[in-house]
């Protein structure tokens, strides 16, 4: 089964939520999924996981592949890869981000990848995640909120992901902080960017995999998403 690639307009609309609902309903259904996060950033957690991300993915796929492969770098302030490059003189690798992908693949039936922030977010000079996407050679999914303001978010990010030639398998609300009604923004999004919205995610009370299974399989259109 292919890997995803779940990307987002921007930091905070929810990829990590989004991806880690996926890995229970995938799972659930009898996929083997492995979750990576290539790169991370913020204050690392004291126990476990330096990145609450990975701790977040890993838990909802079950999986517990190393550290060293599902998060091969952390940058210790929040921010971009470059941005951490230039502060802290930690310069992102991306041969061994690849190396690990391509590793995670042959444990895993199907990886999801969590991107960082959105999809033009820099990790060297004139390399951002798109470029890491197209190298990973995997379609994306775009997370999206439903707050005014996602529209424009939304056609630009679909408009770099045509730039780039990055295939997009589809479109996720994640309404979890009330914005325009979501009937009225999949059709708008659909008819503006030409990419099926695969579904709409509610705010979620409880991060439980009976919660998440339950939650994506009512509201996430699986057939399209795997198609
Ligand atoms: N569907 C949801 N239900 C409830 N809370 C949510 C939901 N989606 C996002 N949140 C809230 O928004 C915060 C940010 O979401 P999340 O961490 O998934 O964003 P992100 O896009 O992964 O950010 P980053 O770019 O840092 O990885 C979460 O910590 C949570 O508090
Ligand atoms: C720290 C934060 N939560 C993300 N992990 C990193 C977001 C990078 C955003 C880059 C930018 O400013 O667009
Ligand atoms: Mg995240």
């Amino acid at each position: 089964m292919k890997s995803l690639f779940i990307a987002g307009t921007d930091t905070d609309v929810g990829k990590t939520y989004i991806t880690a609902g996926l890995a229970v309903v995938l799972r659930k259904m009898g996929v083997d999924i492995g979750v990576m996060k290539p790169f991370a950033a913020g204050s690392a957690q004291k126990k476990g996981y330096k990145s609450e991300d990975v701790e977040i993915l890993s838990r909802a796929a079950h999986a517990c592949d190393p550290e060293n492969l599902v998060n091969p770098q952390f940058f210790p302030i929040p921010a971009s890869p470059y941005t951490a490059w230039k502060k802290l003189k930690i310069k992102p690798r991306i041969p061994i981000v690849l190396s690990s992908f391509k590793k995670l693949t042959k444990l895993h039936e199907m990886i999801l990848v969590e991107g960082m922030g959105g999809i033009m977010t820099p990790i060297l000079k004139d390399y951002f995640i798109t470029n890491l996407i197209k190298e990973m050679k995997i379609p994306t999914v775009i997370v999206t909120r439903s707050k005014v303001g996602t529209v424009n978010h939304t056609i630009m990010t679909i408009k770099m992901c045509e730039k780039y030639k990055i295939p997009v398998k589809g479109i996720i609300i994640n309404d979890f902080d009330k914005g325009y009604p979501v009937k009225d923004l999949t059709k708008d999004l659909q008819n503006l960017t030409g990419v099926p919205v695969l579904g709409s995610i509610p705010f979620i009370k409880d991060m439980s995999d009976e919660s998440l299974n339950r939650i994506f399989k009512k509201n996430i259109n699986l057939k399209l998403l795997l198609k």
